[in-house]
């Protein structure tokens, strides 16, 4: 049973007006569990309509989207969620800042089922969990567990994020960017950790970059989108062996165009 399922998905923004988009123009794309997938495209490409429409933050205009065989098409955001973790590129978006750390990575444990206290317990079993899994980021946060996250660095944060959305095992993981707002050796870091935490589990994940290296370098599959289509899919020993001038001449081939889009290009 495929992970995720996606079949003839449209997506039209403004239809039927003068300023119609057809952001998404017909995308098919099955991942195997256990696919880690990067997706790179130009400004514009389509690549967030297409994670929000996987994430339900967009309906869907056409089409049919698959989690581990659950139609999800026209469930609602917090229906899918259950299936889903979501990181965002804005450090500060995943967590509740005036929590502990440990008290965030407790909601997370529950997948946000805490709604009546104003604080989150911490279980004592928990926290030995969270230290554990703390200590395996290499970060010094086992530490600082009862650290407000708002006192944390942009890094930190983000990779306590990551953690959050790993520590109960989705179906799906988005990765919308999330290294895009750290500085370049935060960012390695943050992808590092990425890579180990989404192998050691085997997540089945998505994810945004606009760094062509990072898109060749981690995962198993790579996909570019321009103006909504897939114009490359490449995998398994081809993708290992890709370089940035490959990737560039494919985008070429099948597109017609030069890639243009200049975090892709400065990258
Ligand atoms: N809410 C919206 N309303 C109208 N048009 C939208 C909306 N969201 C996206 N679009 C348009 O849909 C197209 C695809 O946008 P999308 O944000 O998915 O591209 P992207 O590949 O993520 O680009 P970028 O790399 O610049 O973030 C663009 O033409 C964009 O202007």
């Amino acid at each position: 049973m495929p992970a995720l399922e996606i079949k003839a998905l449209h997506q039209y923004f403004e239809q039927g007006t003068v300023n119609e988009n057809h952001a998404l123009q017909g995308i098919d794309l099955t991942l195997e569990p256990g696919e880690f997938l990067t997706i790179i495209g130009g400004n514009g490409a389509g690549k967030s309509t297409l994670l929000n429409s996987i994430a339900g933050s967009l309906p869907v205009t056409h089409g049919q989207i698959k989690i581990a065989d659950h139609d999800v098409t026209y469930q609602t955001v917090a229906k899918r969620a259950k299936l889903i973790s979501r990181v965002f590129q804005d450090p500060k978006s995943g967590t509740a800042p005036l929590l502990t750390v440990e008290e965030n990575l407790s909601l997370a444990l529950r997948r946000g089922a805490w709604r009546n206290f104003w604080r989150p317990g911490v279980k004592k079993s928990d926290r030995a969990l969270f230290k554990e899994k703390l200590a395996s980021l290499n970060l010094g946060l086992e530490d600082r567990l009862s650290a407000e996250i708002g006192l944390l660095s942009g890094g930190q944060r983000q990779a306590i994020t990551l953690l959050m959305a790993t520590l109960q095992m989705p179906e799906l993981l988005l990765l919308d960017e999330h290294t895009a707002a750290l500085d370049p050796q935060t960012s390695a870091t943050v992808m590092q950790l990425t890579d180990q935490l989404v192998r050691a589990q085997s997540i089945t994940t998505l994810m945004i970059t606009h760094n062509m290296q990072d898109a060749i370098k981690y995962g198993t599959r790579l996909i570019m989108l321009d103006h909504g289509r897939i114009v490359v899919d490449v995998g398994g020993a081809e993708k290992q062996g890709l370089t940035v001038p490959d990737l560039m001449r494919m985008f070429k081939e099948q597109s017609g165009s030069e890639l243009t889009d200049d975090a892709v290009l400065l990258s």
